[in-house]
């Protein structure tokens, strides 16, 4: 089942600049990645995580889950990344480039050691070899959830950017069905082009009617319609409330199956009614 909690959009936020760290607590975004890695410079590393460490300790970011992306365990950067986050305990530390679940390990040890077990770990989904051993990082002790990664993903596969994503559609699929199978949260990769509202519909669409829980995102102008494509719609919420009262009377008079808009509707399907509005009902208390 996907996640209860809303992951409809990820922000990413260079850990480096304080006016997007203090912008990011106004934004309607579900979780905020605060980003060590890729969005900030080598020069500029120390100073970031110094940043991160003041500030996520006192800044008010709401209900928005608190996500921080470290730099890798064989970078220069890795180990005073986790000495400096995880006593911070935000919600989830995000992995990079995640190969083997062992890696998982290291960091849920020393989440652990800092007093941070509540603190999930979360993988970037994003080299061949991550990829092909999904499930054992999906299932490793401790974790929260993967994030597509996209570029790195194109750049290791040598593969050409399609606006279909064909030949990302095994990774995509792969990842997915190991996060269902773990019970982890599953985001799909970043929309590069932020000023282009069309393309990023069409590729928020097809991440979710391929079962992701929300998309990662690089720019504040990409929130509104992520969240929209990521929320169950109304005509989504009349069908469930539709086929829960339908199973609910057919179930009163002895019988397993319903029928709504000519469609049979048994047991699981009100699992997954019931998910939907569970879904828009945690929406809908993120703005209350
Ligand atoms: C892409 C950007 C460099 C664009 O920046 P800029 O030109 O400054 O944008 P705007 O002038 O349009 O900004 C308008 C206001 O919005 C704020 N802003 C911009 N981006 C963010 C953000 N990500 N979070 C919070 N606030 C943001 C600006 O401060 C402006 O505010 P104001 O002062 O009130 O006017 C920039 O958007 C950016 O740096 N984005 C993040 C890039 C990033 O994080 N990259 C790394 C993650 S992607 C990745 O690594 C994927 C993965 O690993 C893979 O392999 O696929
Ligand atoms: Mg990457």
């Amino acid at each position: 089942m996907p996640a209860t909690r809303p992951y409809r959009s990820l922000l990413y936020i260079p850990g480096s600049k304080p006016r997007a760290l203090e912008k990011a607590a106004t934004l309607p975004c579900d979780a905020i990645i605060f980003d060590l890695e890729d969005a900030v410079t080598a020069e500029a590393k120390d100073e970031a995580r110094a940043l991160l460490a003041d500030t996520l300790p006192t800044a008010d970011y709401g209900p928005r889950a608190r996500i921080v992306r470290v730099n890798g365990a064989d970078t220069p950067w890795g180990a005073a990344d986790l000495e400096a986050i995880c006593p911070v305990a935000p919600d989830a530390i995000l992995l990079p480039k995640v190969g083997h679940a062992d890696e998982i390990a290291a960091v849920k040890a020393r989440l652990d050691a800092a007093g941070a077990s509540a603190t999930r770990v979360w993988a970037m989904m994003e080299t061949p070899l991550g990829i092909f051993n999904a499930l054992s990082i999906a299932q490793a002790p401790g974790m929260g959830g993967f994030v597509m990664g996209t570029n790195d993903l194109a750049k290791e596969l040598n593969c050409r950017p399609r606006a279909d994503r064909l030949p990302m559609m095994f990774a995509l699929q792969h990842c997915l069905m190991a996060a269902r199978a773990a019970g982890i949260v599953a985001i799909d990769g970043v929309y590069n082009a932020f000023k282009d509202d069309d393309g990023l519909k069409a590729e928020c669409e097809q991440g979710r009617d391929l079962g992701f829980d929300g998309k990662s995102l690089i720019h504040p102008a990409q929130l509104e319609i992520t969240n929209a494509a990521f929320a169950p719609s109304e005509s989504e919420i009349d069908l469930a409330r539709r086929q829960i009262a339908a199973f609910e009377a057919v179930e009163a008079s002895g019988q397993g199956v319903a029928v709504v808009d000519g469609r049979i509707v048994e047991n699981l399907h009100i699992e997954t009614a019931r998910a939907t509005l569970a879904r828009a009902e945690a929406i809908a208390a993120l703005t209350e």
